[in-house]
C-alpha cells in the first residue's frame, strides 16, 4: 500500500509541562493536532501538577532549551511558535536570542506570570527580561488580568481598565498586538477579552460557561492562536476563532481530580 505524502504546516511551542495534562506543554499539543497542525516542542520546566495545584518545578538547562529550539527550527522549520511558562530570567533570554537568530515569525507569547488566583509564578528580574527581550518581538502578546497589570501598571477591576491596559502595553512594549484576557475578571466580565492591534479596540465577548473545571485555557487559546497563524490565518481571525475554540473547549470541560479539571478538547469526536 503506498502511503499519504502529507503535507502539513508546523507549530512549535516553548513552554512547561503539566504532569496532569490539562495545561502547558500538554494542552498545547493537543489544541495543535486538533487544528490539523503539527506540533513540535521545547521544554522549558516540568511541572510536579494536578488539579488541586503546582507541587514541584524543575527547570531545565536553558542549553537544553536552546537545543530543542534549534533541533526543531533547523530541521522541520515552523510557520509559528508561541511560549508558555518560561520560568526564570535565564531561560526568558535564552529564547528572545533564539527567537532572534533563527527568525522566529508569527510569535504568540503568552506572559505566563501571575496565575489566574493572582499568585506570581516568576521573579520581578524574569519580568523585566520577557518585557524587554522577548515581547517586543511578539505578533501577539495574551496576558490574563494580573499580568495585565504589571504591564500597563494599571488596577484593572472595569472594561474600561481593560481597554485602557491594552493601549498602555500596546503603546509601551512593541508588540504588533495585545489581547487582555477576562478570564481573572469578577462578574459579567469573565469570558470577556479585549483586543487592540494600534487602531482597533475590540471587546470579544462570550456567553460565561458555568463551570470549576477551568484550568487550561489561557494555555489552550494561545495555542489555538499559535494554530491558526501556522494555517496561514490573519492575526485577528486568528484571535476570533481561537476564542470561540476555547469558549467550546469550556463548554466541554472535564470533571477529573479534586479541584479545578481540564479544559476539554474532543468535542470535534463527541460532537459526530
Ligand atoms: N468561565 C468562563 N467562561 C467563558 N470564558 C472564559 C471563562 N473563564 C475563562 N474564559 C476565557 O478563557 C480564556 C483564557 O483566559 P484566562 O483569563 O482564564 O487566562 P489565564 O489566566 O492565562 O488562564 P490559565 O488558568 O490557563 O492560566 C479567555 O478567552 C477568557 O475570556
Ligand atoms: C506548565 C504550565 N504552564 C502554564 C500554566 C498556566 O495555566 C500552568 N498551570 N502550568
Amino acid at each position: 500500500m503506498k502511503t499519504n505524502k502529507t503535507s502539513i504546516p508546523v507549530a512549535l511551542t516553548i513552554a512547561g509541562s503539566d504532569s496532569g495534562g490539562g495545561a502547558g506543554i500538554q494542552t498545547d499539543l493537543r489544541t495543535f493536532a486538533f487544528h490539523c497542525v503539527h506540533g513540535t516542542s521545547a521544554i522549558t520546566c516540568i511541572t510536579a501538577q494536578n488539579t488541586l495545584g503546582v507541587f514541584r518545578v524543575d527547570a531545565m538547562p536553558s542549553e537544553a532549551v536552546i537545543a530543542q529550539i534549534r533541533a526543531v527550527v533547523e530541521d522541520i522549520g515552523v510557520q509559528a511558535a508561541k511560549t508558555g511558562m518560561l520560568l526564570n530570567q535565564e531561560i526568558i533570554l535564552a529564547v528572545a536570542q533564539e527567537v532572534r537568530t533563527l527568525q522566529i515569525n508569527n510569535l504568540v507569547v503568552d506572559p505566563v506570570m501571575v496565575s489566574r488566583t493572582g499568585a506570581q509564578l516568576i521573579d520581578d528580574d524574569a519580568i523585566q527580561t520577557l518585557r524587554h527581550e522577548l515581547i517586543p518581538q511578539a505578533a501577539i502578546i495574551t496576558p490574563n488580568r494580573y499580568e495585565a497589570q504589571i504591564l500597563s501598571g494599571l488596577e484593572i477591576v472595569s472594561l474600561e481598565d481593560m481597554q485602557n491596559a491594552a493601549q498602555i502595553i500596546h503603546k509601551n512594549l512593541g508588540t504588533k498586538a495585545v489581547l487582555v484576557k477576562g478570564g481573572g475578571m469578577s462578574g459579567g466580565l469573565k469570558g470577556v477579552d479585549v483586543w487592540f492591534d494600534g487602531e482597533r479596540l475590540e471587546i470579544l465577548r462570550t456567553k460565561q460557561v458555568e463551570t470549576k473545571n477551568t484550568h487550561g485555557t489561557g494555555c489552550t487559546l494561545s495555542a489555538a492562536i499559535t494554530a491558526n497563524l501556522a494555517l496561514g490565518k490573519d492575526l485577528w481571525t486568528a484571535v476570533q476563532e481561537a476564542k470561540e475554540y476555547v469558549t467550546t473547549a469550556l463548554t466541554y470541560s472535564l470533571d477529573i481530580g479534586k479541584g479545578q479539571g481540564p479544559v476539554g478538547h474532543f468535542f470535534p469526536l463527541l460532537e459526530k
